[in-house]
């Protein structure tokens, strides 16, 4: 069976680059003139720099032409997943169709397996998700990531289609845990840079981690996801990952506005349109999300790292 791989980004990359070790793997970009670039010079030097591509990755700008894979990996930041589906959906229909993104759609408050199921009900959905830098992948360094599908045998299929020599896939049939984890502890990342940007220290951030897993939890629990996906890979793996490191774009963004600095507005920051997402969630579904809220007050300018660190303090005592 053969693979593509939607998105020529730094994970689109990485992913196509770990899976030619199994074989001929196709990369689309959307921009002809990127992926004749990358054709001839062998690198993604615009999202991925100085990593080869394997003489087994074709890259092409031909959507019909990674079409024809059977298993299609899309791997586009979350609030784009919609327009290329809708976009390109006569020829991804049918197709076991594999996303590799984090987040929640604003628009719709939907993760990525419900949005291809919305746009493309025809189309096997899965998601892949879990802790790992698109440049650790690319480089081959051990990864452990979570292929979720709701249908077993797909899923199974997928598992052993997708891992490779360096990537090792877990498999679960809980995507809403997947989607939730992978896009939730974008938000609390955001949190965590924040505390570390403005000096309040490692004891404030792992209060941070803590407390915003119980947030994760509580939204994922109560859309149906099963606590033992949140502790995995897909949700604490991640939460891990992303909080410690400041390869993390979603922490750099935090530890940028605790500064009091300004950000890249270019650079792909899932966990943004996410923490809006997920507040309204919250609010329309009755949930409790403190840090949420807050991440959403500070990206809109509305508090100051030190009044959300006052704010979150003085919140009434209770049971943990
Ligand atoms: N980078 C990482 O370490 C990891 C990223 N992820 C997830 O992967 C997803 C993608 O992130 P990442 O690759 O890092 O992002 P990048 O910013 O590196 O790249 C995004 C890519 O998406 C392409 N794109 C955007 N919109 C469309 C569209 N409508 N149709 C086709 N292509 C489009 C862009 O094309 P163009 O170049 O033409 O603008 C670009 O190549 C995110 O959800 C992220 O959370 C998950 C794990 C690790
Ligand atoms: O999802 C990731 C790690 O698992 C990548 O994190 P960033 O998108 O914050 O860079």
């Amino acid at each position: 069976m053969s693979v593509s791989v939607l998105g020529a980004g730094a994970f689109g990359t990485a992913l196509a680059i770990s899976l030619a070790g199994n074989g001929p793997v196709t990369l689309w970009a959307r921009n002809n003139a990127h992926a004749e670039q990358m054709q001839t010079s062998r690198r993604n030097v615009a999202r991925l720099p100085g990593v080869d591509l394997p003489p087994e990755l074709t890259v092409t700008s031909d959507l019909a032409e990674a079409a024809e894979s059977d298993t299609i990996l899309l791997s586009v930041p979350m609030q784009q997943l919609r327009g290329l589906l809708m976009a390109e959906g006569d020829a991804l229909a049918g197709k076991a169709l594999v996303a590799c993104c984090k987040g929640i759609e604003l628009s719709t408050g939907m993760g990525p397996v419900s949005v291809i199921r919305d746009c493309l009900p025809e189309a096997q959905a899965a998601l892949l998700t879990g802790p790992s830098f698109a440049a650790d992948i690319a480089r081959g360094l051990p990864t452990a990531l979570t292929l979720a599908c709701e249908d077993p045998a797909l899923g199974l299929s997928l598992q052993e289609q997708l891992t490779t020599a360096n990537l090792r896939l877990y498999r679960t049939t809980d995507t809403v845990g997947a989607e939730l984890g992978g896009a939730l502890k974008n938000v609390i990342a955001i949190a965590c840079g924040a505390v570390i940007g403005a000096g309040l220290g490692e004891s404030a951030r792992a209060a941070l981690m803590t407390r915003g897993y119980a947030e994760m939890q509580r939204m994922a629990l109560a859309c149906g996801a099963r606590a033992e996906t949140l502790a995995g890979l897909s949700g604490f793996g991640d939460l891990t990952l992303t909080c410690s490191s400041d390869l993390s774009r979603n922490y750099r963004l935090g530890f940028a506005i605790g500064r009091g600095e300004s950000f890249d507005p270019s650079i792909t920051v899932e966990g943004a349109a996410t923490a809006r997402a997920t507040a309204a969630k919250a609010e329309d579904m009755r949930l409790d999300m403190p840090i949420t809220q807050t991440v959403v007050a500070l990206l809109d300018g509305r508090l100051t790292i030190h009044d959300a660190t006052a704010q979150l303090l003085s919140r009434p005592l209770k049971e943990e």
